[in-house]
């Protein structure tokens, strides 16, 4: 990919991905015709997406100064770009064409001194900042909603510092540019032959510096899940100064700078630069999917293959709604992804091991499995098949979801296996009953994207028809009854999608007070004008 490419390739303003792609309307109706017939949904005439010569923002607080002019925008595109994250509040509100809270301008920093030179112009003026990576948020993270007491709101995006800096092939890890998308990193690290099997849902639009902020959970199903393992050092730009951590495979030194750093969401600082934990390209893949009639006794195999040190590169359990959902079987069955992969030596007694497991707990097991090979119809075709290219085109669906009047979302958690029991049940109960009530139809379905030796995260999925103008509130009264269930059984408010403003009433009561009052003594300490992504974990002043 040239350097021209990636600079000037335009993003959609509103949506999913580059500006010159998009969902085709047949493929949209394609899945509303099997939401239609298989639950029930009704849908709307295919809503128009907006025009930019329609948005109207309102007029900005601030300006850039003369030394900062070069690299900033205050057009329309830019600004809309800016605005809305990608939950579906985002997504019903730009085909509203509401963008009520747009940053004043946007700066698209070419070097580490300019975000420097940001910050302080920031920091000096009262104007708060928002670090933008891919603006995949689905938190509200990216949304610069701010009070009186800022002068002005703008975006920081990070989209030119996207380069590989250097590999260090002997100890597996790179110095890598907090603003590069996945694929565009992927491709620098190829030619060393080297991969960070990294690849959250959200991969092809989001950043290194946006996983980092967030504590984004990849590829991986059990082993290296979260960023954090990942990270060897980071370089941080923050209004009081730049830190940089020292790059050491495992520090038992005190409190590990790291960690702070890790999941800050844009409010302590931006990650400028980090040394990345890398693998070598698997050349060792073995695949398979199992069929289980009882839902019960899947989460039992899975518990036991989380528990066996097998440390499956794929584990995901869908139960039998989602597996209807992703076509991945025809909604009789709970449907186990299983996959393990390595650069270094044959699978097949990890397999047959595997495999073995969920024989014993009444899955349907292939033959060709139990032999540790992969089924015939494992990865690319199949259950599993099917269930990967549901997950990989996903994102685009989002828009056409809502151009539709398909209320779809998403929210996930994480709990210990012993209380996953309760959780599951009083999480299904209050949020069908809050679907029904709010939408009239719809359904709720499960899966598990990541499993631990204490306890799996579990992801659920609600689909059911929206009101016309009505999304919002329905959303809202679903949520509310989701994460209080969440909350009283013992999950987190978020396993990946991080807090941002719209996970904060929930985050408030999960974090320990005390841990608030050292979070605001850190936050004053490297912004002490508040500035940085105020509203996002705590409140700012
Ligand atoms: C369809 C879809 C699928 C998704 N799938 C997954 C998934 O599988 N796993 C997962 O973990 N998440 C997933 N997400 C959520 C989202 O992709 C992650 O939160 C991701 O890490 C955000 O990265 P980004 O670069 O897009 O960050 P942005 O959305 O731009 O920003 C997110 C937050 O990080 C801050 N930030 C961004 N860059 C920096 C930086 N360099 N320095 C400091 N702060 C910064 C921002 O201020 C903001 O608070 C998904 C989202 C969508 C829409």
């Amino acid at each position: 990919m040239t350097e021209e490419h990636l600079d000037r390739r335009k993003r959609k303003f509103w949506g999913w991905g580059y500006a010159d792609t998009s969902v085709s309307d047949s493929e949209i109706l394609e899945i509303g015709g099997m939401l239609r017939d298989k639950f029930g949904l009704r849908l709307r005439e295919l809503a128009k997406a907006p025009d930019i010569s329609e948005i109207e923002l309102r007029e900005p607080r601030v300006h850039a100064p003369e030394s900062l002019a070069g690299i900033c925008q205050n057009d329309t595109w830019a600004r809309a770009e800016h605005t809305l994250g990608k939950n579906l509040g985002d997504f019903v509100r730009g085909l509203a064409k509401q963008f009520d809270n747009p940053p004043d301008f946007v700066a698209f920093p070419r070097t580490e001194h300019d975000v420097v030179s940001v910050l302080d112009w920031a920091h000096t003026n009262d104007v708060a900042v928002v670090p933008y990576g891919g603006g995949s948020s689905v938190a509200q993270g990216i949304e610069p909603i701010v009070s009186d007491d800022y002068r002005g709101a703008i975006s920081l995006d990070l989209r030119h510092l996207n380069r590989v800096l250097e590999i260090d092939r002997a100890s597996r890890s790179a110095l890598i540019q907090g603003g590069v998308l996945g694929p565009d990193m992927e491709n620098q690290l190829r030619p060393h032959g080297l991969s960070m099997r990294f690849f959250l849902q959200a991969f092809e639009f989001s950043t290194l510096g946006g996983w980092i902020a967030t504590r984004a959970a990849g590829h991986f199903a059990t082993g290296f899940t979260q960023i954090d393992d990942y990270v060897q050092a980071m370089r941080v730009v923050t209004p009081s100064g730049t830190l940089q951590t020292g790059r050491i495979p495992a520090d038992g030194a005190g409190v590990s700078p790291d960690r702070m750093f890790i999941g800050s969401e844009g409010t302590l600082g931006v990650i400028t630069e980090a040394w990345m934990r890398l693998q070598d390209k698997p050349t060792f893949k073995v695949a398979t999917s199992v069929p289980f009639s009882d839902f019960d006794k899947a989460v039992d195999a899975i518990r036991a293959l989380a528990q066996s040190g097998l440390a499956p590169t794929n584990c995901r359990l869908l139960d039998p709604t989602e597996s209807l959902l992703s076509g991945a079987s025809d909604g009789s069955d709970s449907i186990l992804v299983l996959a393990f992969e390595s650069a270094d030596h044959p699978l097949d007694t990890w397999m047959q091991r595997a495999a073995q497991i969920c024989a014993d707990h009444g899955g349907r097991v292939s033959a060709e499995a139990l032999q540790g090979r992969s089924a015939p119809e494992a990865g690319h075709a199949g259950a599993a098949g099917k269930w990967r290219n549901f997950f990989v085109r996903g994102p685009h669906y989002k828009e056409g979801y809502s151009r539709m009047g398909v209320l779809r979302e998403t929210f996930e958690t994480a709990c210990t296996w012993s209380a996953f029991p309760e959780l599951h049940a009083r999480v299904m109960q209050a949020t069908t009953e809050a679907v029904k009530r709010e939408c009239g139809d719809g359904v709720v379905a499960c899966r598990f994207t990541h499993v631990y030796p204490d306890g799996p995260a579990p992801y659920y999925t609600v689909v059911a028809s929206a009101k016309p103008g009505g999304e919002l509130q329905q959303w809202a009264a679903i949520k509310q009854a989701a994460s209080d269930a969440v909350l009283a059984t013992g999950g987190t408010i978020t396993h990946h999608h991080a807090v941002g403003r719209f996970h904060r009433p929930w985050y408030d009561q999960q974090r320990p007070e005390l841990f608030t009052s050292a979070l605001r003594a850190v936050k004053q300490t490297v912004d002490p004008n508040m500035v940085m992504n105020p509203g996002v974990l705590i409140d700012p002043k």
